[in-house]
Formats: C-alpha cells, sequence, structure tokens
C-alpha cells in the first residue's frame, strides 16, 4: 500500500492529559516532567504525549505498549470516546475535533466501530438479535436486519449458534459475536481495545486467525490494541510502540524487530524468533562472482526461516530475485547471523544486477 493514498486517520500532536486545568499542560515546561513529579506538582496525569501518526487505507495498524502506556485512552481520542486535550484528529479530512454531537455519533456507528474486550453483549437477545443490533441503531428494517446479521453470523464462524444467548456460548464465540456486531454496520476501520486479552491461548489463537482471514478477504482498515509483542507481530501491517504516552517506534514488525529506535525497543524485542519476522531483503549480502547468474532462487519477502530451509537443501548460496532481477544472495553465514542478532550494518543493502 503505497503512502501517497490519503490516510483514514491523521493524528497531529496528540495529547490527553487527565487532571484538573489539563489543557495548561500541553507545551508547557511541566509537560516535561516526570509522571510521578507532573502528578505531585498539579494533580494531573499525562496518558497520550505530543503523538503523531497517519493509519493508511487497509492496514492492520497495532497499538502496542505495556500496561499504561496509553494505548487506550490514543485509540479513544480516535473517536473522542476520551476528549483529547489538545492537537489534531481526521478521518478521511475531517476534522474529528469539530464535529457535533449528531456527527460524532455517526462516525462512532458507521465510520469506526470499537470491540471491546468485554464483548458488550446484550444477554436477553439471541446472537442474531445482538448481531442485528447496531443495524437496528442505524434504522434498518427488520427483513434487513435480520438477513445481513445471519450473512456476518456465517462470516465468523458462528452459523447454527443464532438462537443462543450470549450466556450460552463460550468466551471465544461472545467474542465472534462482537466482532460480529462490529462488522455488521460495515465500518470503514474497526478498532479492537485488546478484544482478546481474556481469552486463553488456543481461542486467542483461532481469534487472530480470523482477524488475519477477515482482512485478508474485506480488507478493512484495522486499529488493535494489544500489550502482547506476538499478537501484534502476527497481526500488525505496521506496529505503533507506546511508553509513557509517547509513540517510540512505529513501523513494519520487520522494521521494529530488525532495526529498534533505542534501548527500550531493543530490549522490548529481545526474545522474538528473528528468523520468523525478518526478510532475506534484510539479511542478503551482494552476489559475487557468477553468483548471481544461477541457482535457485527466493523473493525477497520470503522470510529467513524458509529460506533457512532453502539453503540446507541446497547446500550453496540461494539467490534473492525480484522480477529479472538479483538483489543479492543468503548463505549459512547471513543467516545464522540474522538468526543470532549480529547481522553487519551493511547487510541488506540492494546490489542489482540484471539476470540474463
Ligand atoms: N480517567 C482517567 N483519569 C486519570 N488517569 C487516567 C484515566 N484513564 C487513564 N488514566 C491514566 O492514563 C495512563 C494511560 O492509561 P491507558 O488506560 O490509556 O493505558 P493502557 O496502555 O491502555 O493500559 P492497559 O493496557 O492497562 O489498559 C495511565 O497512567 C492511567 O492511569
Amino acid at each position: 500500500m503505497s503512502d501517497s493514498t490519503n490516510p483514514v486517520f491523521a493524528v497531529r500532536n496528540l495529547w490527553k492529559v487527565f487532571g484538573p486545568k489539563a489543557d495548561r499542560i500541553p507545551g508547557s515546561p511541566e509537560a516535561d516532567l516526570s509522571g510521578e513529579d507532573l502528578r505531585q506538582r498539579t494533580g494531573c496525569t499525562v496518558a497520550v504525549r505530543d503523538v503523531s501518526f497517519d493509519v493508511r487505507k487497509g492496514e492492520v495498524f497495532v497499538v502496542m505498549g505495556l500496561s499504561g502506556s496509553g494505548k487506550s485512552t490514543l485509540v479513544r481520542c480516535l473517536t473522542r470516546l476520551i476528549e483529547p486535550t489538545s492537537g489534531g484528529i481526521a478521518i478521511d479530512g475531517e476534522d474529528v475535533r469539530g464535529m457535533d454531537t449528531a456527527r460524532l455519533r455517526e462516525l462512532r456507528r458507521h465510520r469506526a466501530a470499537m470491540v471491546f474486550q468485554h464483548f458488550g453483549l446484550l444477554p436477553h437477545r439471541s446472537v442474531l438479535d445482538n448481531v442485528a443490533y447496531g443495524l437496528e441503531i442505524q434504522g434498518a428494517g427488520k427483513a434487513e436486519r435480520r438477513a445481513k446479521a445471519g450473512e456476518i453470523v456465517e462470516k465468523v464462524g458462528l452459523a447454527g449458534l443464532e438462537g443462543r444467548r450470549p450466556g450460552q456460548l463460550s468466551g471465544g464465540q461472545q467474542q465472534r459475536v462482537g466482532l460480529a456486531r462490529a462488522l455488521a454496520v460495515d465500518p470503514e476501520v474497526l478498532l479492537f481495545d485488546e478484544p482478546f486479552s481474556a481469552l486463553d491461548p488456543l481461542i486467542r489463537r483461532d481469534m487472530q486467525e480470523e482477524v488475519v482471514r477477515l482482512h485478508r478477504e474485506e480488507g478493512r482498515t484495522m486499529v488493535f490494541i494489544t500489550h502482547d509483542l506476538s499478537e501484534a507481530l502476527r497481526l500488525g501491517d505496521r506496529i505503533a510502540l507506546m511508553r509513557a504516552g509517547r509513540i517510540v517506534q512505529c513501523g513494519t514488525p520487520e522494521e521494529i524487530v530488525g532495526s529498534p529506535a533505542d534501548e527500550y525497543v531493543r530490549d522490548f524485542v529481545r526474545d522474538v524468533p528473528r528468523e520468523q519476522v525478518l526478510t532475506v531483503r534484510r539479511a542478503m549480502r551482494p552476489a559475487v562472482g557468477g553468483e548471481a547468474d544461477s541457482g535457485p532462487a527466493v523473493a525477497p519477502t520470503t522470510l529467513v526461516s524458509e529460506a533457512i530451509e532453502a539453503v540446507a537443501r541446497t547446500g550453496g548460496p540461494v539467490r534473492v530475485v525480484e522480477g529479472a532481477r538479483c538483489l543479492g544472495v543468503v548463505d549459512h553465514q547471513v543467516l545464522l547471523a540474522v538468526v543470532a542478532g549480529v547481522e553487519s550494518a551493511g547487510s541488506g543493502a540492494p546490489t542489482e544486477k540484471a539476470v540474463a
């Protein structure tokens, strides 16, 4: 996806400060105090601190960070479920902070639907009616609601359970109902607030795959909050890593793992199996002699873990080829260096040579 398309959300210099006279904090000398000092002096907490980013059309944008880093506050500010203290937010170029109540309601109901951790399901309604609920609010007729809801229920794997009440479902199934309800209104963006953190690991994995599948099928823009690094790496096209209200790095999983912006990020990603995130584009070295001309080849997007298999099978170097060009080669040595996290700064620089 290209940078030139207009972003869905454009966030600029956003602050959220909780406490008395919060609007005096952004840009003031107090803003630079540590969280504890600021609290003691002013009674305020800075939850989001001068944050800027774009959410691009069609991407899964993950907001990740430890508990208290500001993830929920940031994402709630996008639709003003929490009122920002200062800064700019636009959706498709429209100023969110300038929206009146009716326009805001429309934003939350039609354009940016939220999937919550605690489902927010109506206990006395059936699965089908829970899913149809958002359409009811939108004013859709009964027949249309039921038809649409039935379709979505099937899409999220709940066919056969339409008549049950939430209390008769497992946690994972309830989460699917929450997801279906958000999908039913066909929003431009889905916002997920740690939706799977209460689920047990296997069901959680299931739901992550469900999100990946839905995203592949529909290409809908998604903003996903998590404190779980492996979830972020699995789902995110790009990840914004937050610390104490700031975004310390925003990039693809490969950029975050392969080029951490500072010691904090480096520490955060220390235990990630690098070969499962980094691609051969980053690992390769220039081809020398006749290496570029023939032999087995892989695409630049191939994961290092897959290239390890290819190199192990052939024994020799494997070419990294894009279209008709050989960008470089990977061999035992450079792949091992990636796994060990000691690849040289120069590796990954493409040296292009036409393949005959
Ligand atoms: N209503 C509030 N009043 C005062 N402080 C708040 C309020 N809501 C959040 N905070 C503070 O703002 C900071 C960011 O909180 P936030 O809930 O956004 O973090 P988070 O990263 O989503 O955490 P978690 O993963 O635990 O949900 C925290 O220090 C929190 O205590």
